[in-house]
């Protein structure tokens, strides 16, 4: 889908970016990590058309300007900084609507997931919005699209742990756009991604498939104890379907190979309360 060929970006004269040569095929869904000032951001801003550079970055097979306007239409990117406009949120949304193909319906859906009411804060200038509000309507406007490919540059760093949560299960529901996603936690996106990319100093140092032993349609059984009851904890685990003891200590139940990534990244939010955790495997193949 994308051809990255020997791609250099300076800025004043110091390499950014440095013959980086990368492919991402459709379907391709990439964690991107790397250390601060690696070239993550200069990359995706590249991809987009927003900078000049030398080689060559091609969309199906075309560059240049006609890969900039293939590439707009077909990919939705939510940058890390919020840009700073000054129009009231509705007219954004309006703007997304007839300018970019967003549907308003789900435009509406996805923010009342993430705890934003639309009718709320259509009429306030989106440069007023706090910071995790802001990054709930940029990712609202992007899920809202039918795209190709979403290209996401550390998008919840502002979203408070129930709206990050949230997010992840969204772009878990995307299963048919490809996914770029910068991140400094690369444990909360593994669950989504079957690429890991690693820059450093603006060349790709890893590229790693994230790859399971366990075939789709297969289970592991974990059994989970915690030192403590914890509702929130059973509650998480209940709507996996577990079963629990009577005292609320020890969960057990089944997880699906496809989702072993996403119950771990759940497990990593609650992991001062765990006293030990099994995933066995052998346990469900003789079942
Ligand atoms: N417009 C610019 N002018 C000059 N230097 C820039 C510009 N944009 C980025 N840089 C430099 O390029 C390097 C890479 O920056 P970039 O934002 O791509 O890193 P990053 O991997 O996204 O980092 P982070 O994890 O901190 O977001 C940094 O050293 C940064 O200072």
């Amino acid at each position: 889908m994308i051809t990255i060929d020997r791609l250099t970006k300076r800025f004043d004269r110091r390499a950014v970016l440095d013959e980086l040569t990368l492919s991402i095929d459709a379907g391709d869904r990439i964690a991107l990590i790397g250390s601060n000032g690696a070239g993550k951001t200069t990359l995706f801003r590249c991809l987009l058309g927003h900078y000049g550079h030398q080689g060559t970055i091609s969309f199906d097979g075309s560059a240049g300007r006609r890969r900039e306007a293939s590439a707009l239409a077909r990919v939705a990117f939510v940058p890390q900084l919020p840009p700073p406009l000054r129009m009231p949120v509705g007219e954004l949304l309006a703007f997304a609507e007839r300018g970019a193909g967003a549907d308003a319906a789900l435009m509406r859906e996805i923010a009342g997931r993430m705890g934003i009411d639309l009718d709320e804060v259509k009429s306030r200038p989106f440069y007023r919005l706090s910071g995790g509000q802001k990054q709930k309507i940029l990712v609202t406007v992007a899920l809202g699209r039918a795209v190709d490919l979403m290209i996401f540059d550390e998008p919840a760093a502002n979203l408070d742990p129930a709206a990050r949560a949230v997010f992840i299960d969204l772009l878990a529901e995307r299963k048919e756009a490809s996914m770029l996603i910068a991140s400094h936690r690369l444990e909360e996106v593994a669950p989504l991604v079957n690429r890991v990319i690693e820059l450093d100093r603006g060349r790709v140092v890893l590229d790693d498939e994230v790859v399971d032993r366990l075939r789709a349609g297969e289970f592991r059984m974990a059994t989970i104890t915690l030192a403590q009851p914890h509702e929130p904890f059973a509650a998480a685990l209940a709507g996996w379907g577990f079963a629990t003891d009577p005292a609320g200590l020890r969960f057990t139940g089944p997880v699906p190979a496809a989702e072993t990534f996403r119950f771990l990244g759940l497990l990593a939010r609650y992991g001062s309360l765990i006293d030990s955790l099994a995933l066995d495997q052998d346990v469900m193949e003789r079942v």
